[in-house]
């Protein structure tokens, strides 16, 4: 177990900011750290960088408490804050130089890893360069450099793709996922961008109000939740359709009938798209084309916090 969070809890005066938060990273895992504005997420991070001190219950990463060995345990995390802060004057090459030194390494080693983290984030060729000369993009890689600088076994990266160019996201999605696969790196990724969730992590935490409201897998949350996926069918014009039979099949929870279009919510826990489709054939239906639209985690998030994430 990489990381546990029991009973996890930070109030403002009498405002609680992330309200009794308990759940478990796998070593090896990457978790994705959904909410909206406000939800709590930077400050279940800032307290497990240990940047803000929680008011109630622990932090263990590795099977140690936080509390109690910060020094020890902080060689092990790298931390992306959501502001970059990088030495601006300075090459990229000097600034990684910097937190490397931070980190205690020096001579060769620290020009090594140098080396492998420029290689890493994709800046070998603009290392000699100032970072005020960088795009945002440029400067959110060296920033995620810094933290590598140390070679951490967990990462953690506050929102680190926003307000940037889509050549660095992509970069700096495929780094997390080359992180983790090929060094098992494990990695909690917190976003506002569903689809960058979907794309990377293995199971998504959702926060709202300080709580955490829903854990899992894609797949597990569908399931728990009770999300509807859609079957939409094209059918022949002439064809007639009653929308009381169809409502009546396993897991049919609605139906919209157009002249030649069917549209189905369906539990995916209770009847299956082909089962529908058998049971449309043998009604005298005859289906032209069918798509079906897993609900994603888009869905699965407004369905839990009544808000779309990007409100
Ligand atoms: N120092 C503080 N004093 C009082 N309230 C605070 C303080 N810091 C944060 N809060 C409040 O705690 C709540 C959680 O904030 P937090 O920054 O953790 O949310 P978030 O999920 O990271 O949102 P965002 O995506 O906007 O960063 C917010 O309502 C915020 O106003």
């Amino acid at each position: 177990m990489m990381l546990e969070l029991i009973n996890l809890t930070k109030k403002y005066g009498r405002y609680t900011a992330v309200d009794n938060v308990s759940l478990k990273v796998e070593d090896g895992e990457i978790l994705g750290l959904l909410g909206p504005n406000g939800a709590g997420k930077s400050t279940t991070v800032s307290m497990i960088s240990t940047t803000l001190s929680p008011t109630g219950g622990e932090i263990r990463i590795s099977g140690k408490s936080l509390h109690k060995h910060p020094l020890e345990i902080k060689k092990i995390m790298g931390i992306v804050p959501q502001d970059i802060a990088l030495y601006e004057p300075l090459s990229a090459r000097d600034n990684l130089e910097f937190f490397g030194c931070l980190y205690g390494l020096s001579g060769k080693a620290l020009g090594r890893r140098v080396d492998e983290v420029l290689e890493i984030i994709g800046l070998q060729d603009k290392q000699k360069q100032d970072v005020s000369q960088f795009s945002g993009g440029m400067k959110r890689r060296v920033n995620i450099g810094a933290a590598l600088m140390n070679s951490p076994r967990l990462l953690i990266l506050d929102e680190p793709t926003v307000g940037i160019d889509p050549q660095s996201r992509n970069h700096i999605l495929e780094t997390v996922r080359r992180l983790n696969r090929e060094r098992g790196m494990t990695v909690i990724y917190t976003s506002h961008y569903m689809e960058e969730v979907e794309a990377v992590c293995q199971r998504a935490a959702i926060m709202d109000h300080g709580k955490l409201i829903a854990l899992g897998t894609k797949d597990e949350l569908r399931e728990s939740l009770g999300v509807l996926d859609t079957l939409t069918v094209d059918i022949q014009p002439s064809g007639q359709a009653k929308a009381a039979d169809i409502e009546n099949l396993p897991g049919v929870r609605r139906v919209a009938l157009e002249p030649d279009r069917l549209v189905i919510l369906l539990s995916p826990k209770e009847g299956s798209p082909i089962g529908i489709l058998d049971a449309l054939k043998q009604s005298g239906l005859q289906p032209t084309s069918f798509k079906y639209e897993e609900a994603n985690l888009e869905h699965i998030f407004l369905q839990v916090t009544g808000k779309s994430l990007r409100d």
